[in-house]
């Protein structure tokens, strides 16, 4: 690195705000990885990326300071990688294998270089080992820090896996975790808000797997393309909870989705979380069917097909002739998502980041992270 008197490395407190555009660019290019793909990297005014498909899937998605993250719960490095993960995992959910990110960030002048540094670095955890290049971006200054990320992929020949292809009889499956980003989004709010609980309640050390899982999620970014090969019919990835997610690939589809019981669907997952919910005194069954940002994906594939590694069955596809009168007059997506044959019946239907009147997540609250506004 040349220019900066003084380097990001030699003083933790060196700011953006100290720093001129190429030597801040020069704190963390060199971190980012090439990736597989990739046949003109970072410096040109754009990259070039090879689409050996000949097509390519291409996404993006915005993280907001405070609406996405808070920087006194996640470090820059943190920020990085669920920015990666919630993008791959978009790409994934198209069934196509992730090749290559570019990356806009603004960022207030105050913020440490250090922040910066560590976005790169959580950037790289996630997309290096893939082979995924981080090929470029943008620089801005701004009152909050906001991440967007557009990410590519590769279908491999195959045709893409859309919303839309789930057929009656097909077994709905789901990889991935669920249910616990929520419990850590819970457990950080009733922190803040005075809470002292019984980690005790879990086991010690317990709250702060729950905590990683909400502040760097991961998902099944391989399951994706997997699932493609294995005749999957229809698939997306879990961002706004279960239910939410379930009813947008219900409707694009023309189906009814009937999720197993989430103590038979989610079995360990809900054991692991029920103590936790206890705690709190938040209904276990909300983080699992609302919660959203696991990152896991739900698909769905004709019966007797063997699910591929690490899909589990969680419910059925059928057809809407099947609403019960009940399940027709519900909400937006509850009315295409039956749980063991019935509407659901947990408080709220998961995250929309322009509802009104959800109730808030932490003690005594039955929702999964949604801000009263
Ligand atoms: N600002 C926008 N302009 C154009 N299309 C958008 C915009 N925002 C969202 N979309 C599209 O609407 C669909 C749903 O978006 P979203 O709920 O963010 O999906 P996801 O949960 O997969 O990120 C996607 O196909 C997305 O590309
Ligand atoms: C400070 C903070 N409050 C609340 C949340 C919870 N939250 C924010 S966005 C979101 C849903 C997923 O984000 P979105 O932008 O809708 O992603 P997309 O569906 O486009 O992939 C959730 C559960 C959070 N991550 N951080
Ligand atoms: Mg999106």
């Amino acid at each position: 690195m040349s220019g900066p008197a003084t380097t990001p490395d030699a003083d933790p407190g060196t700011r953006v705000r100290d720093l001129d555009e190429e030597a801040l660019l020069a704190a963390f290019v060199p971190l980012l990885p090439v990736g597989d793909a990739t046949l003109v990297p970072p410096g040109d005014d754009a990259a070039v990326v090879a689409a050996p498909d000949g097509r390519f899937v291409v996404t993006t998605d915005v993280l907001v300071e405070d609406r996405h993250f808070r920087r006194r719960w996640s470090t820059g490095r943190d920020v990085g990688r669920r920015a990666a993960v919630q993008n791959l995992a978009d790409v994934a959910a198209m069934g196509a294998r992730p090749t290559a990110v570019v990356v806009a960030l603004a960022v207030p002048s105050d913020l440490p270089v250090a922040w910066v540094v560590g976005l790169a670095q959580g950037l790289a955890d996630v997309c290096a080992p893939l082979g995924v290049g981080v090929v470029g971006g943008d620089l801005s200054g701004g009152d909050a820090v906001v991440v967007s990320v557009a990410a590519h992929g590769d279908l491999e020949g195959r045709p893409p896996v859309r919303r839309s292809g789930a057929r009656p009889g097909d077994v709905v499956a789901h990889a991935g975790r669920c249910g616990r980003s929520a419990a850590g989004l819970a457990l950080l709010t009733a922190h803040d808000a005075g809470w002292s609980g019984p980690g005790s309640a879990a086991g010690p050390g317990a709250d702060d797997e729950l905590v990683a899982a909400f502040l760097r999620p991961e998902a099944p970014l391989g399951a994706g393309a997997a699932a493609a090969r294995a005749g999957a019919t229809a698939m997306l990835d879990v961002s706004d909870g279960l239910l939410r997610d379930a009813g947008r690939l219900a409707r694009a589809s023309g189906v009814l989705v009937d999720l197993d019981a989430p103590a038979v669907a989610f079995a360990a997952e809900r054991a692991r979380l029920a103590p936790v919910a206890a705690a709190l005194g938040v209904d276990v069954d909300a983080w699992l069917l609302t919660g959203g940002e696991d990152h896991g994906l739900l698909a769905t594939f004709p019966s007797g097909v063997a699910l591929p590694e690490p899909f589990r069955a969680v419910g059925r596809v059928r057809p809407m002739a099947d609403a019960s009168a009940d399940a027709s007059a519900g909400t937006a997506t509850g009315a295409r998502v039956l749980v063991a044959g019935s509407p659901p019946h947990v408080t709220g239907t998961g995250w929309d980041h322009f509802a009104r009147g959800v109730p808030a997540a932490g003690p005594s609250s039955g929702g999964a992270g949604q801000p009263r506004r």
